[in-house]
């Protein structure tokens, strides 16, 4: 039971108490939800922070919710004290991606430890030939284009590399369709009205997600009718068993196989997407760059070797740039959690039941953190001590497992790109789309130039 106090006009706990922090409830029930789809999580957390500190209070989705930005607040709820909070996405979100959080039932459990396992860094230091090959298949056709997309390029890479590591799948017109399906599948995702009516973005989405399922469905009985010598996500998982000696039922795999490709297409698409804009804008880092890769391209013996994991462990200051991408791109901006009990935390009392968003992007471009923080300068990650205030995976048992594919991914494309062509952006450089990643309105478009005949 809340009360006002008479001084400050804030709110305070009567039973203990501590305070709720300053914010504001905005309109009852629809809360500050429109504006932070309207403004987006920069301008909207900005805005509040300045106005009411770095902890506040606010009404998401229909929740009371309290939003924090700071680094020790975010190992608080995701790592120190994570069996507090539970994940939380909108259940519109949740039933797109037939991901229930709220279900902790122990074979979900023994599932995502399964994919964890099967992308841990050993295994995915394997996947580095594969990588390259759907790297060159991507960057092969750029050239042939009067104007490359970006973001539609990057989606294609970031797609078939996750589609391969998980289900073993290489890039086909069957994948095409797939990848497809699930832009539409993003699309309703981004819509702020996800209501089930026909003609709406969000209607399209659940019927896509259902064709995605039985794709899905036609790849596990492929792959369980066939020999593989190297093993992907989805060997793995029909493999599993819980404590009880009971597999994955077929239902529960495709769900984890659309949950886990989802993961891990739109966000690296994005990613990579900023990857681009930033060095296209930062010719001295992107010569850098080219100096590295050069170098490791011209210690092959013909053009098209591939790259090896002993490359990958070669592009120390290539990696500085990926980490500063991480930063000052905040793919995922916040993650949600909702409060299984009554919490206190550093005299802020967070009832049950309430959200707590976690603001990664705002302590990740904060000058509390980070010298000259929109400044892109990869030279930051070359200290021996790794900046404070950076998490784009997260923290805690919920980190991203995908992270060392990611970074993988990355750095394989880098090196074809900045071998083989010279880019200039063109198009916005400004606007921006929000939902479901932050990237920039029109996709990013190029122009390029190839650099020799026989790259790529
Ligand atoms: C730049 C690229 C990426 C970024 C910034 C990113 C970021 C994140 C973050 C912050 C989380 C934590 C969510 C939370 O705590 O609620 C997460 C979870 C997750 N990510 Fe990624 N991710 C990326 C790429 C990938 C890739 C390539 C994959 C898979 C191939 C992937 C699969 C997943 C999965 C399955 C989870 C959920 C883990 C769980 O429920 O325990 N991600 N990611």
């Amino acid at each position: 039971c809340w009360r006002k106090s008479s001084n400050s006009g804030q709110m305070i706990d009567s039973l203990h108490g501590a305070q709720l922090p300053k914010g504001s409830w905005s309109i009852p029930w629809i809360g500050e939800s429109f504006t932070l789809y309207n403004q987006g999580p920069y301008q909207f957390y900005s805005q509040h922070i300045a106005r009411y500190g770095r902890t506040f209070r606010t009404h998401l989705m229909g929740i009371p919710t309290i939003v924090t930005s700071t680094p020790e607040a975010a190992k608080f709820v995701l790592a120190t004290r994570q069996k507090l909070f539970l994940v939380f996405l909108p259940p519109s979100i949740s039933r797109l991606l037939s991901v229930y959080p709220a279900s902790q039932d122990a074979m979900k459990e023994t599932a995502i430890k399964t994919i964890r396992d099967s992308l841990h860094s050993e295994l995915v230091r394997n996947k580095v030939a594969k990588v390259d090959r759907i790297a060159r298949w991507v960057l092969s056709s750029w050239d042939k284009q009067p104007c490359v997309i970006t973001y539609q390029e990057t989606k294609k890479f970031a797609f078939h590399v996750a589609l391969d590591a998980i289900t073993g799948m290489a890039p086909s017109p069957e994948t095409m369709k797939m990848m497809d399906d699930f832009s539409y599948i993003n699309k309703g995702m981004g819509t702020s009205m996800q209501f089930n009516i026909p003609g709406t973005s969000y209607h399209m989405a659940l019927k896509k997600r259902q064709q995605v399922l039985e794709s899905f469905s036609c790849m596990v009985k492929k792959r369980r009718s066939e020999k593989s010598n190297e093993k992907c996500t989805l060997d793995f998982l029909m493999e599993t068993e819980d404590e009880n000696g009971e597999k994955l039922p077929d239902d529960q795999l495709q769900s984890q196989l659309l949950g886990l490709t989802f993961g891990g297409f739109d966000t690296s698409a994005a990613f990579f997407m900023w990857l681009l804009k930033l060095l296209g804008e930062n010719q001295q880092i992107l010569q850098q760059v080219k100096a590295e890769q050069d170098t490791i391209r011209m210690g092959k013996i013909s053009p098209e070797d591939p790259l090896s994991w002993t490359d990958i462990v070669n592009m120390p200051y290539s990696s500085t740039v990926i980490q500063e991408t991480l930063r000052l791109a905040s793919v995922v901006p916040f993650l949600t959690r909702q409060a299984t009990e009554d919490v206190i935390y550093e005299g802020v009392r967070i009832p049950k039941g309430w959200l707590v968003q976690v603001c990664l992007q705002n302590f990740h471009v904060s000058p509390e953190y980070h010298k000259e923080p929109l400044k892109f300068d990869p030279s930051r990650f070359q200290a021996p001590v790794k900046p404070a205030g950076f998490m784009p995976f997260g923290n805690g048992a919920k980190m991203c497992p995908g992270r060392e594919l990611v970074k993988i991914e990355a750095l394989v494309f880098l090196h074809y790109l900045v071998t083989t062509y010279s880019w200039e952006n063109i198009g916005s450089k400004t606007r921006m789309n929000y939902w479901p990643s932050p990237t920039v309105k029109g996709g990013l478009p190029i122009k390029v130039s190839k650099l020799r005949e026989d790259a790529a």
